[in-house]
Parts: C-alpha cells; structure tokens; sequence
C-alpha cells in the first residue's frame, strides 16, 4: 500500500526496510516482494509521483530541464574552491523514484572497462560486465521511438532488454542538428560513429537513448512501483517521511546490529521506531546514504566527535571521496528558426506542440530536449596531458570526456537570451580525479549536510576538460556546420587559449548531478572503505547499502543504468543470502 502516515503501518515490524524509494530502492522495493512471503517496508522522504496538480512536470519529456522545487531537495553545494568559491544548485530527486523521476533520462550504462575495473579491485567476478549484462538487460526494455520512425542503423537491439520495467527510446521527434552532426562523424575521424553506445563500448558518437516510453518519462517509480505492485499486500511504501537514524538493536560476534529504523515526519514531529526482521538497506542516495549513516554513529570518529555524536562504528570512509561530472556549455548562434528556442519563446507555438502530445504523445514534446546525439572519447594517445597525468580512466574502452548536442541554448550558468536560434554542445568531464565528500552540518536529517563535489580541483581535471573544449571547437569546426552556424555565443567567444579555457572553465562549470561514491565498496586499491562486496556495511551487521553511494569510481556515463545494474544485481544478492528463492 501507499501511504501517508506510519500510523497507518500494516505490520509492526518487516523482513526488510528500504531506506530511500528512489532509483535503487525501487527496485529492492519490486524484486524482493516478488514472493509473497518476504514484506518489506519502503520509507521515502519526499512525495508521491502519482498525485498532485503538476505531474506533468515530471512525466512529459519536455520538462525536463525545469523541475519544480517540490520534487527535489534544493541542495546547494558549499563554495567551490576552484571556481571562484561559487556555490552550485545541487539537485537531487525528492519523490518516489529519487532522481529517476527528475532526472534528464538520458540512458547511457558505461564501458565493460568500468564494470571489470569494479570486479578486479573488488575480487568479485559478480560486478564484471559479463556477469553484469543479464542484469542491465533485465531491467530494461527498449521501446520504438514517439514517431515510430525505422531504428535501422540508429541502435543494436540486440544489445537491449525485451522484458524489462525501464523503457528506454530512441529520440522520437527529427532535429535540425541529426544530419549535420552525422555528416561530422564521417567527416572527421577523431568522432566516429557508434551505433551503439551502450554494447559495452561507448566511444563515438550515437544516438541518444533515453528512459522514455510512448512518449512519457519511465522512472525506477513507474517501472518498478507501478500501481499493481504497491497494491502487493507484502509491500508498505510510507512517503513524506524522512529516515532520521539507524537503530542499533544489539551486538552480535562483537558487532553492532543495527536492525530498526526512526521516522519523523518534521524535525519537531514525532519519532517512530520500526523494527527489521532481516536487513535494513540504506538506498538513499550519495547524499542522503552518508547523512543516515554519520547520524547513526556511523562514520570518521572525529567528525561524529566534532558533533558529539557517539562513534558506532569508525568508517573514516563515509562521506568521502565524492565524485561527480564537471561541465560546461557551449553555444553557437545558428541562421535557422528551427531551434527549441522558436517553441518556447512563442506560446502559440508551444501550446499547438502541447496539443499534438496530448493528443497523441508524440512531437517535440515527447522528446528529450537534451538533444538527439551524444558521444564519449578518449584523450589522443600522444596526448601531453595523459603523459602528464597517466590516464584516469578504467581502461582503453572508457572515455575521458563526453559532448552532447543540442537543438537549443542550453546552461545551467546562463540566462537563455532574449532572441536568436542557438545550438549547444555540453562538454562533461567524466573521468574526473577530484574527490570531494558529504559532511554533517548539524546533528539533524532535516537540516541539509554540508555538500562539497570539489570540482575542478587538481591539474589533471583542468587539463583534460580544456583539452575537451578544444574537441567540442573541432567538432563545429567542420565542413558540416558552414551555412549553419553564425557565431559562437558571445561568452564563448573568448575560448581560443588555454588561458581563456581555463578562466572559462571556473566561471561556467556546474554539476551533471551524478554523485557518487559516498559509502565507497572496500577494494585492493583503495583499501577498506565502507560496505563489503556484497554492499553489506563492515563493521556491521543487518546493514546493506544499495546506491550510487557504493562506486569506488564514477563511471563514464550518466549513472542511473549503473544503478539500476546494481539494484538488480543486489536484489539477487539479498534473496540468496536470506534463503529467498530467484525468480526464474
Ligand atoms: C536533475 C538530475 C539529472 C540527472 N540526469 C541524469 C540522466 O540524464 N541520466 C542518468 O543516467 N542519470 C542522471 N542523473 C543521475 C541519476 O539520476 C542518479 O545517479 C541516480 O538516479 C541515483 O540513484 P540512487 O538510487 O543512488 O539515488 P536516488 O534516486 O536519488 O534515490 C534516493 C532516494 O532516497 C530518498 N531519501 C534520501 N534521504 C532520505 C531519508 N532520510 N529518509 C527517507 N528517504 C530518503 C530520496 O528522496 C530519494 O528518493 C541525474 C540526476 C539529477 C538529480
């Protein structure tokens, strides 16, 4: 059941209790309910994805790039150091689904570099890509296209899932920008054409696949809390309700057991205690994970001191060795009315294009304004910056920076001008060596945590991103854009050298929104961290964490598809080790 209020609670305890019924909770919430004798209690924080005036919002494909305030927690970073101590908005998803819901859908799942790497500093085979793709394939179903225009030459279905509850798609909707970024593929040999980025190798570039199905945004939420499985009489899903700590409920073999959970509904609101019968698993996110857990006595000894929070368990891990994707726009005037900009500056334009999708849930609005092509590349190999820096990737397969293209101003910096048509290109870091981390600013969930992504902190991001820049210019330097672009927008003019890059880069760098990394796997290279192989917290027992909090590296790729490969993979984990039989 759905429901409001922990006083409506069917049971007084559960087998499991999910902390966090976003991206990764989703998923546990579904797969370990599939037998009716396992109940499981998903406690979210933020609101429903099925009720309320303004669920288009986070439902039409369109609206992407403006998610209102009420589905999200409004974070804001802490100064950022490297880029003239500006603070960065920093979004994360607070409704069912979590960031899947607000999320830009782009579907991307990284290199089988990045999941071998997992497997060999974990000394676990079961993160390889290998042992991996049954589980990416088995929460994904690639759909048609809104337009159900012919995917020939645009995707490898072979590699793509045909049962699983995530809809993924081709763009539906032609862009101005298709043929012209095709052209540039076959013209220069630095950016080749991939049919298919997500076959393990992503390098090139490809058409955007993106989580959306006949039109509308599929979410863990749709997918996986789809009505007929909250109406399972074995799942409880309690929302706007916060997770304020861990309880500890015994010592066991001289550990901590920590096999409750307490809710309030507001800071000064009543608190509850709801026990576990086996596990509680912490899937609230790369920031939400390292708030419970520091909470909860669980973290670096003198960072909980410095709080007068009693240690529980010492994991100087927690909260550490944040990574994210640092970014940066690029845009060119371009001599064609054809842009997004001509739907939303002109509401008789906008509301003919609302009309077509209400109608039939195809047109401009079914598609994903982040554009129709991405693509993911290597530094040269006689590169100086990887003679200087080494390479910072997980191997010959894995990109060090990823272009998108866009039919439209795009920036999270800058104001969309007033008038003129425009193309962007997004230029992503997304091997990045800075490591930032999640601290406690008071000893309360209800006060936000102190949020440091540390972007652009050493020489070798620097480089790298600038090195990127310089790509994205060859990219529209090509014969493919002569009659199409005019001049590079005005804040883009200056760009040529690397000081001009570099002073670019500091006043323009946000966030992609995937951080990670937070409540790290324990591995041969970076020792013991904060959860085991099998995600179970060390030095604890009854605690598992399921989320983007667990990767000791970021992958290349925008990170939900990853997530959602672990979550599965995790499901099967929990079931086996609690004698739950595996579906077949
Ligand atoms: C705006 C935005 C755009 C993005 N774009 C893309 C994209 O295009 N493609 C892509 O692949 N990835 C994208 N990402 C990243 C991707 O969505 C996330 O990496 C992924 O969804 C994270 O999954 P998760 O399960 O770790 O966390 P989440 O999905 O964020 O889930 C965490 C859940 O825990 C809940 N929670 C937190 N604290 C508590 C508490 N104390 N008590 C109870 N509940 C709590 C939260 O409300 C949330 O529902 C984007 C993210 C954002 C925010």
């Amino acid at each position: 059941a759905l429901l409001t209020d922990h006083t409506r609670l069917t049971k007084k305890s559960y087998d499991f209790i999910v902390v966090g019924g976003g991206t990764a909770g989703s998923v546990l919430a579904n797969r370990l309910t599939e037998q009716p004798e396992v109940n499981v209690l998903v406690v979210e924080a933020g609101r429903s994805n099925i009720d309320g005036p303004d669920l288009d919002d986070i439902q039409v494909p369109y609206f992407v790039a403006d998610i209102p305030a009420s589905f999200d927690w409004n974070y804001t970073t802490v100064p950022q150091r490297a880029l003239q101590n500006r603070t960065l908005a920093y979004p994360r998803g607070h409704v069912l689904g979590g960031s899947s819901s607000t999320n830009f859908m782009f579907y991307t799942r990284g290199s089988s570099d990045e999941f071998d790497r997992l497997a060999r500093i974990s000394g676990d085979e079961g993160w390889s890509w290998k042992a991996m793709l049954p589980y990416i394939l088995k929460s994904e179903t690639l759909t048609p296209p809104a337009d159900d225009h012919n995917t020939t030459g645009q995707v490898d279905p072979a590699v793509h899932g045909k049962t699983g509850p995530v809809l993924t798609s081709l763009p539906g909707n032609a862009s101005v920008l298709d043929s012209r970024v095709l052209q540039t593929t076959s013209e220069l040999s630095e950016f080749p054409f991939n049919l298919d980025m997500n076959s393990g190798n992503p390098l090139g570039v490809g058409w955007l696949q993106s989580t959306i199905g006949h039109g509308v945004r599929s979410s863990a939420a749709t997918a996986f809390l789809a009505q007929e499985t909250i109406n399972r009489k074995n799942l409880d899903v309690l929302i706007g309700t916060r997770v304020t700590r861990l309880l500890q409920t015994e010592r066991k073999d001289g550990k901590p057991v920590f096999l409750g959970v307490e809710l309030a509904q507001c800071d000064s609101g009543t608190k509850v205690q709801i026990r576990a019968k086996k596990e509680v698993i912490l899937s609230a996110g790369s920031i939400g994970t390292p708030h419970i857990l520091m909470l909860s006595g669980i973290g670096g000894e003198k960072e909980l001191t410095r709080l007068g929070i009693t240690t529980v368990v010492d994991a100087p891990d927690v909260g550490k060795h944040m990574q994210d994707h640092p970014w940066v726009p690029l845009q060119w005037q371009v001599n064609t009315t054809n842009t997004l900009e001509t739907i939303n500056r002109n509401p008789d334009i906008f509301n003919a294009a609302m009309a077509v999708y209400n109608a039939t849930k195809q047109g401009v609005i079914s598609n994903n304004p982040g554009g129709n092509q991405i693509g993911w590349f290597r530094l040269p190999p006689n590169s100086s910056v990887l003679s200087e820096f080494g390479d910072t990737t997980a191997g010959p397969l894995s990109p060090h920076f990823e272009l998108t293209f866009g039919n439209s101003f795009l920036s999270f910096t800058e104001p969309v001008p007033a008038t003129g048509n425009f193309m962007s290109m997004c230029v992503a870091l997304v091997a990045p060596t800075s490591r930032g981390s999640v601290q406690l600013a008071t000893t309360s969930v209800f006060d936000a945590p102190l949020i440091d992504p540390a972007f652009m902190q050493t020489p070798s991001d620097l480089a790298t991103l600038t090195e990127a820049v310089k790509a994205a210019h060859r990219f529209a330097a090509a014969s493919a854009w002569k009659d199409f672009i005019v001049t590079p927008f005005v804040e883009a003019v200056n760009t040529t050298t690397d000081v001009d890059i570099h002073a670019y880069i500091t006043n323009l760098v946000t966030t992609f929104r995937h951080p990670m990394g937070t409540a790290r796997m324990s591995t041969s290279e970076f020792g013991s961290g904060v959860v085991n192989s099998n995600l179970l917290v060390n030095g604890a027992s009854g605690l598992r964490i399921v989320d983007a909090s667990i990767f000791p590296h970021i992958f290349g790729a925008h990170l939900q598809a990853p997530v959602y490969a672990i979550a599965e993979r995790a499901s099967d984990l929990i079931k086996k080790e609690h004698g739950v039989p595996l579906l077949s």
